[in-house]
């Protein structure tokens, strides 16, 4: 299996290059040549399976000769051993033909840990190995970051930097990323917002000197290991619901487009799955994308689900090289036009996005009052993020059954919850000691010169 650059240019690697790699160095990311596909019996034999030989067969054909059969396995197991529900991603029925995915029982309470925990044991593994050190610059809007800081705190090989948009995550989130006290994380509190993390993170990868002098790496959605990962559950979840003799739809709260990308990833693999639909919160570009054609910024607004609180779609850039065929070239052409600001979607692409992906929006109040209703109705507590895939997925409900992603646990964000239901969820016991623990952050401009001299400081120290 080789891995090619979305724009075209950059050499074709295997999973463990990419894998180590992050942003393509023509400023594409990294995407499989080609699409493993499963036959129907093949899916049909997961069901009743542990969610860790599920990760085995749904990946294993990604890998190529990076990793041993036992050696992967090993990997997995050990990456899911710190969650706290038996089934991993559990299913939770929210009323007739509606299920919810709860995605937050990982050791940070969010999906993230579903892709980091593994990621951090396989880079972990791949240096053990070539006995290099790397630098990770990740960008984060609240939960990349704490899972990060989780998956890979106290490595010897691993110095991790966390840029995160100050005064924009939920608290519970910051104090996830400041506590750890090992001396290779780093939480940098950026004066902008996640866009301009993220960016700022690119750039990095797109200054070769830098880049090279100290061994970045990337554990974002940049990463192809991290969508891979993810694919696992929209698996699992539809083969408990009786595929692949009966399909499914899913809606994913999104962002940054890395989770339903992996959907989408999981649809091409032959996993019947009828549509994808987008959930946004106010930051709504890829619901305005999908409906008129123009994929345009208009600047991020904060609101109460702070993940999502994204414009500038990382992964919608692998969505639109399939749309567009694989054309590396026109990718690039669209991406530099992002540059100023925006660009419009092709007819045929945009039919071509159209029939997998569905979307809607959902507002401020929207999401506070379905965080309420969905308590008083099921007793089931959202986070503001599922609240919003909950609200969207009402709104295309139908024959097939549809399963919406829960994306963070409710304690991760109180103050929208304690506003919706009156009431502020606990923290699991493990965690309730997050308060008093001593934060360590370092304030920073949004400048590149600046975070890139304060990671060369730190770690020559
Ligand atoms: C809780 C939560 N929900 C939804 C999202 C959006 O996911 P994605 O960025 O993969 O679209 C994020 C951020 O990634 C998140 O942390
Ligand atoms: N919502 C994310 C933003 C980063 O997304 P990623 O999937 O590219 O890491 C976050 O919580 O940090």
């Amino acid at each position: 299996m080789k891995y090619i650059s979305t724009r075209g240019t950059a050499p074709i690697l295997t999973f463990g290059e990419a894998m180590m790699t992050g942003l393509a160095r023509d400023g594409g990311l990294y995407v499989p040549q080609t699409i493993p596909v499963m036959a129907r019996e093949e899916i049909a034999a997961l069901a009743g399976c542990s969610y860790e030989d599920i990760a085995f067969k749904v990946m294993r054909p990604y890998l190529g000769e990076t990793f041993g059969d036992d050696e992967f396995r090993a990997l997995i197991a050990a990456a899911y051993k710190p969650f706290g529900h038996l089934a991993r991603a559990p299913l939770v029925q929210m009323g007739p033909n509606h299920f919810l995915l709860e995605l937050f029982h990982g050791p940070t309470l969010a999906f993230k840990d579903f892709a980091m925990q593994l990621i951090g044991q396989m880079m972990q593994a791949a240096l053990a190995k070539s006995g290099e050190r790397v630098t990770i610059v990740g960008a984060t809007s609240g939960d990349t970051g704490s899972a990060a800081m989780e998956a890979f705190r106290g490595l010897a090989n691993v110095d991790l930097f966390i840029l995160y948009p100050h005064g924009r995550v939920s608290e519970v989130q910051r104090r996830q990323m400041t506590t750890p006290s090992e001396a290779n994380v780093h939480a940098f509190a950026v004066d902008g917002d996640f866009d301009d993390c993220q960016a700022r993170v690119k750039d990095m990868f797109n200054d070769f000197a830098f880049r090279d002098g100290v061994q970045l790496a990337g554990v974002n959605s940049i990463n192809w290991a991290r969508v891979l990962a993810q694919v696992v559950y929209y698996f699992s979840s539809a083969v408990s619901l009786g595929a692949p003799h009966r399909a499914v739809s899913f809606t994913v709260p999104t962002g940054n487009f890395g989770d339903i990308f992996a959907g989408y990833i999981a649809r091409q693999m032959g996993l019947p799955i009828e549509k994808l639909v987008i959930a946004t919160n106010h930051n709504d570009i890829l619901h305005r994308a999908l409906t008129s054609g123009e994929y345009r910024t208009n600047g991020v607004k904060p609101s109460m689900s702070p993940s999502m609180d994204i414009q500038v779609s990382s992964n919608f850039e692998r969505a639109l090289f399939h749309a567009y065929g694989s054309d590396g070239r026109a990718i690039a052409q669209l991406m530099d036009e992002m540059k100023s600001g925006g660009f419009h979607i092709s007819q045929g692409a945009l039919e071509s996005l159209r029939s997998t992906f569905a979307s809607g929006r959902c507002s401020e109040e929207e999401t506070t009052a379905t965080i309420t209703r969905e308590y008083v109705r099921t007793g089931e507590i959202l986070c503001p993020h599922s609240a919003v895939g909950v609200k969207v997925a009402n709104e295309h409900l139908g024959a097939t059954p549809m399963i919406t992603l829960a994306t963070a646990h409710p304690a991760k964000f109180p103050d929208a919850v304690l506003d919706a239901i009156g009431q502020r969820p606990d923290l699991p016991p493990r965690m309730a000691d997050l308060f008093d623990r001593r934060e360590r952050l370092t304030r920073v401009p949004n400048d590149l010169g600046r975070l890139q001299s304060l990671i060369r400081e730190r770690i020559a120290s």
